[in-house]
């Protein structure tokens, strides 16, 4: 098992990487304060792992009840999250008790920000069961839910207690689901480590054959990756706006596209790709270094082309509400070489309309082929 720390000072915790942890009582017995657990999941990954957690818990003598919500990004909604408080309610929780997040980004963003909010702030564990969540969102305390008008609109920072990424359940991922987890592991290489490039440019065929060692290996360096990032810089005031690399284009498609249409590491792939293109405008990165990022895209069965019909129009109307606007300027991440992004205002508009414009005709000349 690999063990690492998110160092916050008093709120510091681990981050357990290995297969079969859903059994381990004895590393999630140190993190519960009290008898009452409330296990949240999904209509998906309830029926395949919320028994043996939920023994395992009982096995403890704690109190468990479950919160069921439905499945899909389309209901990361406040909606859900009051779900969990009726939930709560209902079973008269009280401020010691711990919220456990079962499944995905989307059911670990909003038992976070659950667990922000009831009776102002209680415990909460990640148990994430995708790639993405076990590389990116369980870790560093973003939580929330999307608006119709933007993605993770409403939210709050609130860390877990604990988190453990059994990577025996991605066995049961989709393949899709899988290569949107490989998009947030190529983003910590692209924006911070050139020799995790070369890495993955070598065994991203093996990761999408699901070689659960060179997955483990690949959940730890993302893991230590963020958590880093993190340990900086908590609530994004600098250097944590450099996890947002693909983010400012991908939400735009997300949000465009109607959430669930495309998967939050689709959008996030495409957005990579837009950055990279605009850092070549730029003079930053050359063409050959953008072929780089195609392929590494390409090998991870990612797209990397926008949606045809989405107008650059569409773009700039979603990306002025983008969290990293900042006196109504634009602020985007962009790499100045691979391995190494920056957070930048500095740039003249034409260029983002022009490689918008540009890779919009690739996109509809890719379709029409
Ligand atoms: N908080 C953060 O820092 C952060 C970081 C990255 C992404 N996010 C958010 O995370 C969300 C995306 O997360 P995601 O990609 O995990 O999506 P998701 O939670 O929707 O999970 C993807 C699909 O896989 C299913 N699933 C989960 N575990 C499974 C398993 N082991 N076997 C089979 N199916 C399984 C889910 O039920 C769902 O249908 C987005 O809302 C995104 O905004 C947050
Ligand atoms: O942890 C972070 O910081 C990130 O930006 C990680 C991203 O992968 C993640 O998608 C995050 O939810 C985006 O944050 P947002 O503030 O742009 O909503
Ligand atoms: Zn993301």
């Amino acid at each position: 098992m690999h063990t690492l720390e998110v160092d916050l000072g008093h709120r510091s915790y681990p981050i357990h990487i290995a297969p079969h942890l859903l059994t381990r009582a004895d590393l999630l017995a140190p993190h519960l304060q009290t008898r009452q657990v409330m296990l949240v999941s999904n209509t998906l990954v309830a029926p395949l792992y919320l028994a043996p957690l939920k023994a395992t818990l009982t096995s403890l003598g704690h109190q468990v009840e479950t919160c069921i919500l439905p499945d899909g990004e389309v209901y990361k909604t406040l909606d859900s999250v009051n779900q969990i408080f009726d939930a709560l309610l209902e079973h008269r929780f009280n401020r010691t008790c711990t919220l456990i997040a079962l499944g995905g980004g989307v059911i670990g963003d909003m038992v976070g920000f659950a667990a922000a909010c009831y009776q102002r702030g209680v415990n909460f564990i990640q148990i994430p069961t995708t790639l993405l969540s076990q590389v990116d969102s369980s870790v560093g305390g973003k939580t929330g839910v999307n608006h119709p008008l933007g993605k993770n609109m409403i939210g709050a920072f609130w860390q877990p207690q604990l988190v453990l990424a059994d990577t025996q359940v991605l066995t049961s991922l989709p393949a899709r689901e899988l290569s949107a987890g490989l998009a947030e592991i190529i983003k910590y290489a692209l924006l911070g480590d050139a020799d995790f490039i070369t890495w993955l440019e070598k065994h991203l065929p093996e990761l999408c054959a699901y070689h659960s060692e060179r997955l483990g290996e690949a959940v730890l360096r993302s893991c230590q990756a963020k958590a880093q990032i993190v340990a900086a810089d908590e609530r994004e005031q600098g250097v944590r706006a450099l996890l947002n690399l693909g983010h400012t284009f991908g939400h735009a498609i997300e949000t465009h596209m109607g959430y669930g249409q495309w998967l939050h590491g689709e959008a996030v792939a495409v957005g990579m790709y837009l950055a990279a293109r605009m850092s070549c405008a730029l003079g930053w990165l050359t063409q050959a270094q953008v072929a780089r990022v195609q392929a590494l895209l390409q090998a991870a069965q990612l797209p990397y082309l926008p949606p045809a019909q989405m107008q650059v129009q569409d773009f700039l109307t979603h990306m002025a509400v983008d969290k990293k606007v900042l006196d109504g300027r634009l602020r985007l991440i962009l790499l100045q070489d691979l391995g190494q992004a920056v957070i930048t205002q500095d740039f003249p508009i034409s260029v983002l309309h022009d490689t918008l414009n540009q890779v919009h005709l690739e996109a509809q000349q890719q379709a029409c082929m």
